[in-house]
């Protein structure tokens, strides 16, 4: 007997990101979107934990306990006094250290497929704070749509979306560290006042009406100086997708992913085939969201 989890990929609407804390995190306003590139986590008893990966970035994805999908399986378990004697088989369609939390995404859809080849029995709220112990963005791969994370990211409330948006997304030749992008945050904001992280209230109406345009003007990513601090060639792939008819183009998350807001599936097709010419990407992918989060399929 096996279970089968399908979790999408997100892309971060709204990065407001405040100054460091004490524990080396920061605060944030993270309105987060669910697209529809996903990953895919099997389970199926073993002797012991074992984890596969399959997939075009299977080569840079750890099989050993640091994986998000084993350190899932590894909570519930003790949780529950058991052993995690468990195949992960994860078939990645998200891209690997791209800001798009590809990890985190694992790691939520082992925990509820856990959850059902175990019957443990866990309820929402556990399996919400498991989420929230493996990592920031792991609660929102489990919940989908819309939503807003405040904390580290990992408070959320959920967001209504008024219609369905079209992006499309250019992979980079290489990938960034979430912890290098928030130190270069840190490093580029020395000396200046930062402000608390506040969700835009354009931004949320936008999403609420599902005003295409509007969204476009309201977009924002408080990690993107950083990312392209980090990674400078990034600004010519945005340009790319701008100059194309893109209505938005921003770093999705940490880096190094970015996101094109098009407006509707035509446009999204040219801003797709003019960042494929460009050459300024390793590869580019079409998606459509707010969509369900981690499913039992
Ligand atoms: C950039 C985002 O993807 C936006 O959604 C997230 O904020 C990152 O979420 P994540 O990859 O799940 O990150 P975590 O595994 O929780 O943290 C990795 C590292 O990112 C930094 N980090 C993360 C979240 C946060 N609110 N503040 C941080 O400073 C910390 O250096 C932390 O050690
Ligand atoms: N299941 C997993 N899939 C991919 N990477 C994993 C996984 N588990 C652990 N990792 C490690 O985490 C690092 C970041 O990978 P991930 O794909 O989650 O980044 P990300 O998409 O940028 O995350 P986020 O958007 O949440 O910041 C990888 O380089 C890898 O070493």
């Amino acid at each position: 007997m096996s279970v089968t989890v399908r979790v999408p990929a997100k892309v971060n609407v709204q990065l407001a990101v405040g100054a460091a804390r004490a524990d080396g995190f920061h605060d944030l306003a993270n309105v987060f979107l669910a697209v529809g590139l996903y990953d895919e986590v099997t389970v199926t008893p073993a002797e012991e934990l074992r984890i596969t990966c399959v997939g075009p970035d299977a080569d840079q994805v750890p099989l050993d306990r640091t994986n998000l999908a084993a350190r899932a399986a590894i909570a519930l378990a003790a949780r529950r006094g058991i052993e995690p004697a468990v195949h992960l088989h994860i078939a990645k369609d998200i891209p690997v250290a791209g800001g798009m939390a590809g990890g985190s995404a694992d790691g939520a859809g082992a925990l509820l497929a856990c959850n059902a080849l175990w019957n443990a029995g866990a309820s929402r709220a556990e399996l919400l704070a498991i989420c929230a112990e493996l990592g920031s963005d792991v609660p929102f791969s489990l919940v989908g749509g819309a939503a807003l994370g405040v904390g580290r990211g990992e408070r959320l409330t959920a967001l209504e979306v008024g219609g369905t948006f079209h992006w499309v997304f250019a992979m980079a030749g290489r990938g960034l560290s979430t912890p290098a992008v928030f130190g270069e945050f840190d490093r580029l904001a020395q000396g200046r006042e930062i402000p608390e992280p506040v969700a835009s209230a354009e931004l949320l109406q936008a999403l609420a009406k599902g005003d295409v345009d509007a969204l476009a003007g309201a977009v924002s990513n408080d990690l993107q100086p950083a990312a392209l601090s980090l990674f400078p060639e990034l600004a010519d792939t945005l340009a790319a997708g701008r100059g194309a008819g893109a209505l938005a183009a921003l770093v999705s998350g940490s880096g190094p992913t970015t996101a094109f807001l098009a407006r509707d599936a035509e446009s999204a097709e040219k801003v797709a085939a003019a960042l494929r010419a460009s050459g300024t990407c390793r590869a580019v992918r079409m998606a459509q969201g707010p969509v369900a989060g981690a499913t039992v399929l």
